[in-house]
């Protein structure tokens, strides 16, 4: 049997966190994957990494269109903190389009995502379930996550472009 020769290879992002430690070390979940050597944690913008970061206050949604990038990043820090001015990492920012929390803290609540919840749903959109599901699997509620955004996650992952995935985050946020 030949090889499929249309398959492409599935990237391999970089998962990277740049970490402020200003919330409780028990509960945060970029800790937990770092210990997984799932995710590296960076103590300085200057140390981390470019790539997409994942950025709340980004003026685009992030979409396939982005999967070239080689690192995925997210900021770990309290959401207190979290104001715009906190992300002042250098590299390609970009919001989540709608997704509810599956975390017990937030849950069904949209857009406010944990670091894995945000990291797992970039590397969704990016084609790479296979990942996501990998850093969610150390966390008792991670498929939970994925499950109540499996249409949206895979709607987001067939798009072309930011501009077709606000189109479709539309529909979800006119059904709120
Ligand atoms: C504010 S921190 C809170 C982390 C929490 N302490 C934990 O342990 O997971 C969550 C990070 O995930 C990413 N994130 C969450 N929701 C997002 C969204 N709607 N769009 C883009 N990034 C998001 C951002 O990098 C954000 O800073």
């Amino acid at each position: 049997m030949t090889a499929d020769t249309t398959e492409t290879a599935a990237v391999e992002y970089g998962v990277h966190v740049r970490y402020e430690g200003d919330d409780d070390p028990e509960k945060c979940t970029a800790r937990k994957l770092a210990s997984f050597d799932l995710a590296e944690l960076h103590r300085s913008d200057r140390a981390t990494p470019y790539g997409v970061v994942l950025n709340p206050h980004a003026d685009r949604a992030l979409s396939p269109a982005d999967a070239d990038a080689s690192n995925v990043v997210a900021l770990d820090c309290s959401w207190e903190s979290a104001g715009e001015a906190m992300f002042s990492l250098p590299g390609e920012h970009r919001a989540l389009p709608y997704l509810v929390a599956g975390n017990p803290v937030n849950f069904g609540r949209p857009m406010q995502l944990t670091t894995v919840e945000a990291l797992a749903a970039a590397l969704c959109i990016f084609g790479r379930e296979d990942r996501a599901e990998e850093l969610l699997s150390k966390f008792t509620w991670g498929h939970t996550f994925l499950e109540l955004n499996e249409e949206p996650l895979r709607r987001y992952a067939d798009c072309a472009d930011s501009a077709e995935v606000v189109e479709i985050q539309q529909e979800y946020l006119d059904r709120e």
